[in-house]
């Protein structure tokens, strides 16, 4: 459980992913203190910030009025006065990792020892940015998907060093606000959701260059077909549905490996997903009728809203 030991965050970067981390906290009742080396980026976040909780006030997804949250946000043009009381820092400059380090060493200089420090790096790993602190034990990733103050999951991705209590803490944190902390078991660039971001992204460039389709289109193919599905479906719940026997035969015409053996062995057990009541999950009629009801809502919802954009 958290000791609720945090309560001043500061977040250090103010660009597309720090104000909005900002705003998340804010949003949250934290008082957030939020640095920018740029005064034309901080201006910037302080107007985003300000427009974003104005477009959000009519929505139920404020706890505060938005003059409220707004005030909770501190803006600072010097590093170690934004930094100075912190429990909580996150790092958000950008993607550069000998940038980070020199950033990550001015925090922790400014810092008092017990004060937890995060980064919120894409894909660089805690023990390639921790390298050249003196504390390493508080020093973590936290990986927000972009917005923050609207996609409710974070990645935490801790090194051999990062302690027990900063992990709990953290865990706790997220979770208490409502966020959906994902533990990476081990350090990986690109931790997971980006592994398979840049997956997709690698194929659709191959599928570009080899001149079978264009950027717009295949953006429509994601949005309007298999990208629906992955607003309240993940990978394997999908390929659930689709029947695990099936994915058997395709898989090797379309990838040319060998079937994994994770595949393999649902398939010899006879999990096969939906179809069978089991694959990696199990599918009672109970679950069934209320995904069965998610996808009815959420697909016609989007139907409305977005094909006729
Ligand atoms: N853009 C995304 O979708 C996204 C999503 C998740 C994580 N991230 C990660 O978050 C970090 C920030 O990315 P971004 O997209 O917000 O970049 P950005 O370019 O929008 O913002 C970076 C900010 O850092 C500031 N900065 C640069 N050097 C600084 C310094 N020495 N001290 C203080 N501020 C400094 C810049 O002025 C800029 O405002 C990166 O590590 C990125 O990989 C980005
Ligand atoms: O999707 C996101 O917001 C994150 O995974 C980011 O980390 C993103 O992929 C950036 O790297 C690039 O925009």
């Amino acid at each position: 459980m958290s000791t609720g030991k945090i309560e001043q965050i500061s977040v250090v970067g103010a660009g597309i992913l720090g104000h909005s981390i900002a705003q998340r906290f804010a949003s949250e009742g934290f008082n957030v203190n939020l640095y920018d080396s740029s005064k034309v980026n901080l201006l910037k976040a302080k107007n985003n910030i300000f427009n974003n909780l104005i477009s959000l006030s009519k929505s139920n997804l404020l706890k505060s009025t938005p003059t409220s949250i707004f005030k909770k946000i501190n803006f600072f043009e010097g590093l170690s006065r934004a930094v100075a009381d912190s429990n909580l820092v996150i790092e958000a400059v950008t993607e550069d990792l000998e940038l980070k380090k020199i950033v990550l060493q001015q925090i922790e200089s400014a810092v008092c020892d017990e004060c937890i420090i995060a980064s919120n790096s894409s894909s660089i790993i805690p023990s390639e940015y921790n390298s050249e602190l003196k504390i390493k034990s508080r020093v973590l990733g936290t990986h927000f998907f972009n917005p923050p103050h609207l996609l409710p999951l974070v990645e935490l991705i801790y090194s051999h060093c990062t302690s027990n209590y900063v992990k709990s803490e953290m865990e706790s944190l997220f979770t208490n606000m409502g966020m959906h902390p994902i533990v990476v078991y081990k350090e990986s660039p690109g931790f997971i959701g980006n592994r398979l971001q840049f997956a997709l992204l690698k194929e659709a460039i191959s599928i570009v260059q080899e001149g079978i389709s264009t950027p717009q289109d295949i953006d429509i193919v994601v949005k309007y077909g298999f990208g629906r599905r992955l607003s309240i479906m993940g990978p394997f719940e999908v390929f659930d549905y689709g029947g695990w026997d099936t994915i058997e035969a395709v898989y090797p015409n379309i990838i040319g490996d060998p079937v994994p053996q994770e595949i393999l062995e649902k398939v010899s057990q006879g999990k096969l997903g939906v179809k069978t009541g089991e694959g990696f999950y199990k599918w009672d009629p109970i679950n069934l009728n209320k995904k069965q009801k998610l996808i009815n809502d959420v697909y016609t919802y989007l139907e409305k809203k977005v094909s006729k954009q």
